[in-house]
């Protein structure tokens, strides 16, 4: 289990900080009579803990866990079984481990006495679910069922559920069902009912086991009070839950008589308002965690819409761009409008008393992270240990030290689908323009300078709905690589700000802890005191920009040709790789 710290205090550290961690302590004395915050944040890849003084959102320590089974998506870690293509699973009992190691650690470098913390706020990728018994045991934990694929949770790029998508898509649109405008159209595969569908579909053992269908959000929120409430934000963006309700009886049993209870069996439960306390902390928990039993833990969240609060980007025409394995595109409105592709719009799904709208990517530091570990030759990582380097970072600055357009390269960044605005997990990545002095470097730029693209036809898709973007706004993990940022700013044709916090989505969490502790009235105020945001921090070269506007010409004609049906070749591939996969030619066959 590895726990990485950071100790961004600046306080004298009392001896209950872990000096033989190589902790150094300063000569400034802790504030005893200050209240603070943990953040908790859920990422893909790994899980989050911030400790936040609730005065002024000064983050003290943070710690960081790698989920020790990672992202199941080729084999299934308990028998070694493949998997087949588009599914990712993940273990829960990771999410716990988060709990027990990143939070003592983060307090721990923090250097506070925990007596002084007055809530805890956690945010979850989402729609990660969990099929769960009645007291939320997780059914891959029954011993019965550990070698089930559908006994674990799907992770939110769980995609194997497009076909069970494409009938919820088809149904709706005959039906005319009012909530389908509410998510551009088409409700994605990612989402709670294609994937409960699917597991009803191909497992209907696990299912009609199952008692309840969890957002991770909800759960970890779960295993920290005892208390199972929904949140609002998943129950909306990924729970269809709109006006009150979620599709009817009728139109579920529809697509299949045995789902026609979905929504009340599985689905429905309690539902909490962001920035509400869900519960109070455990005493199993607070063994865990090392924070006192009882204080208030909030609602969960999403960890995309909790960052709008950290980033203080509440207010309509400030879009914040969540950027890490995936992109999360979120912003508030005060109008509601059908913008075709989107995630989805939920009213006070970000803040009370707006419309809160989503869009996403499903596919960018997940490209970039595919294109280094299959597609880099060793000299290049040799290279980049010699001068000191990420990977990441060696062949951006190879990459910038180009022109624009000198690589003579166009890429679609669909490499896991596309989430908006075409919603199709389909669909797959493209490079075009290769030769043969092509180089790795012109490649892995290429592949940036594609999710700005996918970036720019949200951005049009929202402008042209009459929900303007006046502001574009970044957090996440990838706001560290400069060139990217100022290539969004080029290709956006807009300044770029970014969170001043390297947590943001924690920070966002620890936001809605305090509110949820009655420390601030509302999430907007409490982000006006403790969210940070550095303001234009990149702006459009025009020079630039004037090139990427002929590839983003390119880009659009590959987008719509591969896209909105005029070439389905991608929709072909998938279905031939399935069939090969599931019926091998070995070339051994008796004739
Ligand atoms: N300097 C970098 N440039 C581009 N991509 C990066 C860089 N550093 C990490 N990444 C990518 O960012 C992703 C991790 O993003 P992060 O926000 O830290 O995690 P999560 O998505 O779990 O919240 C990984 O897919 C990794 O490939
Ligand atoms: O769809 C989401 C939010 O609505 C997911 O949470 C997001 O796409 C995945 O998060 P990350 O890229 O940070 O791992």
């Amino acid at each position: 289990m590895f726990v990485t710290y950071q100790n961004t205090s600046h306080f004298f550290c009392f001896a209950s900080c872990p000096r033989d961690k190589g902790f150094t302590t300063l000569n400034a004395r802790p504030d005893l009579t200050a209240e603070y915050v943990v953040g908790i944040d859920f990422g893909t890849l790994s899980g989050r803990a911030v400790v936040v003084r609730v005065s002024d959102g000064a983050e003290l320590g943070s710690a960081t866990l790698d989920y020790p089974h990672g992202v199941m998506d080729t084999t299934l870690a308990a028998t070694g079984a493949a998997l087949p293509p588009e599914w990712a699973l993940q273990v829960p009992q990771d999410y716990v481990d988060v709990l027990k190691s990143a939070v003592p650690a983060a307090l721990a470098a923090a250097c506070i006495d925990p007596a002084q913390v007055i809530g805890v706020g956690t945010d979850f990728t989402a729609c990660t679910m969990v099929p769960t018994l009645a007291d939320g045991t997780p059914l891959n934990e029954l011993p019965e069922y550990a070698d089930r694929p559908h006994a674990y949770v799907k992770l939110w790029r769980h995609h194997a559920a497009q076909p069970h998508a494409d009938r919820i898509n088809d149904l709706a649109f005959e039906r005319d069902e009012t909530w389908l405008p509410r998510y551009g159209g088409l409700i994605s595969s990612e989402w709670e009912f294609a994937k409960g569908l699917q597991l009803l579909e191909e497992d209907p053992e696990l299912y009609n086991r199952m008692e309840h269908w969890v957002e991770a959000a909800d759960w970890i929120v779960w295993q920290l009070t005892g208390r199972y409430v929904r949140n609002a934000c998943t129950a909306g963006y990924k729970g269809i839950f709109q006006n009150g309700a979620y599709p009817t009886e009728d139109f579920l049993g529809a697509l299949n008589p045995a789902f026609a209870q979905f929504a009340n069996d599985k689905v429905a439960h309690e539902i909490g308002q962001l920035g509400d306390a869900a519960g109070t902390l455990s005493a199993e928990a607070a063994l865990w965690t090392g924070l006192p039993e009882g204080i208030a833990v909030a609602v969960g969240n999403v960890d995309a819409h909790v960052t709008a609060p950290a980033a203080q980007a509440v207010e309509p025409g400030q879009m914040v761009a969540i950027m890490g394995t995936s992109t999360c595109q979120v912003m508030n409105s005060d109008q509601l409008a059908e913008v075709p592709g989107m995630c989805g719009v939920v009213d006070g799904g970000i803040v009370s008393g707006l419309y809160g709208y989503e869009a996403g990517q499903s596919g960018v530091g997940d490209i970039f992270a595919w294109f280094i570990n299959t597609q880099v030759p060793p000299r290049y990582f040799e290279a980049a240990e010699h001068a000191g380097q990420s990977i990441h970072q060696y062949l951006t600055d190879l990459a910038a030290r180009a022109p624009v357009g000198a690589h003579g390269l166009i890429a679609l960044d669909w490499h896991s689908g596309n989430r908006s605005v075409l919603v199709d997990h389909e669909l797959s990545g493209l490079v075009l323009g290769t030769t043969l002095t092509t180089r790795t470097e012109e490649i892995y730029r290429a592949l940036l300078e594609a999710t700005a693209f996918g970036a720019r036809s949200i951005v049009e898709s929202f402008n042209a709905s009459g929900v303007p973007v006046t502001e574009f706004i970044v957090a996440g993990g990838l706001l560290k690589n400069a060139f990217l940022m100022q290539t969004y700013s080029d290709i956006l044709r807009l300044p770029i700000s970014t969170i001043a916090s390297e947590q943001g989505p924690a920070l966002g969490a620890a936001i809605h802890a305090a509110v949820a502790a009655n420390a601030y009235a509302d999430v907007r105020a409490a982000g006006q005191a403790m969210g940070k945001l550095n303001k234009n921090v990149y702006t459009p070269n025009e020079r630039s920009a004037g090139v990427y506007d002929r590839l983003f010409a390119e880009y659009e004609l590959l987008h719509d040709y591969f896209g909105r049906g005029a070439n389905e070749v991608m929709h072909r591939l998938k279905a031939l790789k399935r069939e090969a996969i599931a019926a091998p030619i070995t070339g051994k066959e008796t004739a």
